[in-house]
């Protein structure tokens, strides 16, 4: 069996006086897609963002292990250089800053942690053309500012650059189809299932059957009120497409 990346064990965290998170339990093993769809507000961004280590939230309780480790103590930027990466659901703009020199000095930062030598600026642009195809994006884009300008369907596919570039462990991708129309679906989801490997996982949260038309997930779990209520295949999906979440608490 499969190594295990990514193990949550009966995690509770809040913002502020609210509990968000309500028990959430997960493992997610070397080589699997986990989609989780769930209401609006139901804690899927806050699940992503809690194991990213975002200071907005506090754990009450529960753990999080990498690969066996606990990272409750590991700040945000070196959970990112050990192989956690997320795909914001609203991709920050950073004026002042290229893509090119961010996505560089992200991945350098990562082959440091890795203890393989960093890049140079030419050896960089190198391994960056062949990646900017994977993701349809034009090479302009380098230059201009961090999601500066960039439309909505812009943003998400620099999201999916970052993710081809740093070669993550753990890639989660929160709600990266919206905002993408149909031939961005196309080439933003066959990007994806290029960087899945059997070394690797991704966490897909989304709120489309659509996407796991183009992705398959090998399982789809359902966050309801901070927990996850119900776990099963793409068939789930496909259900609570025609039926809606009231199914969910009905059965
Ligand atoms: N920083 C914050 N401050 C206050 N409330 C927050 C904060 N972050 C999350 N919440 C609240 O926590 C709940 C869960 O939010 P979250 O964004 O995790 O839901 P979601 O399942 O991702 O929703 P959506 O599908 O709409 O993106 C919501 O009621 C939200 O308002």
């Amino acid at each position: 069996m499969s190594q295990t990346i990514l193990e949550i064990k009966d995690l509770y965290a809040s913002v502020g006086e609210t509990t968000i998170l309500k028990g959430v339990n997960l493992s997610i093993r070397a080589g699997e897609i986990h989609a989780i769809m769930g209401p609006n507000g139901s804690g899927k961004s806050t699940l992503s963002k809690v194991i990213a280590g975002h200071p907005a939230y506090s754990l009450i309780s529960g753990d999080i292990l990498f690969f066996g480790q606990s990272i409750l103590e590991i700040e945000p930027d070196e959970r990112a250089k050990a192989g956690i990466f997320l795909a914001f659901q609203y991709p920050v703009e950073i004026p002042g800053v290229s893509n090119s020199d961010f996505l560089r000095i992200a991945l350098n930062a990562r082959r440091k942690f890795q203890g393989l030598s960093e890049f140079s600026p030419l050896e960089f642009f190198q391994l960056i053309t062949e990646k900017i195809d994977l993701v349809g994006m034009q090479e302009s884009f380098l230059t201009r500012n961090v999601n500066e300008g960039f439309s909505g369907g812009e943003k998400k596919r620099n999201e999916i650059l970052q993710m081809a570039l740093l070669d993550s462990k753990i890639s989660i991708l929160d709600e990266t189809d919206s905002g993408l129309d149909i031939d961005a679906l196309r080439v933003v989801a066959k990007g994806i299932n290029t960087l899945a490997k059997s070394t690797n996982s991704i966490i897909l949260i989304t709120h489309y059957q659509r996407l796991l038309d183009y992705i398959i997930p090998d399982f789809v779990h359902i966050m309801s009120n901070g927990q996850i209520v119900k776990t099963g295949s793409v068939t789930l999906a496909q259900d609570l497409e025609k039926h809606g979440y009231d199914w969910i608490t009905q059965t």
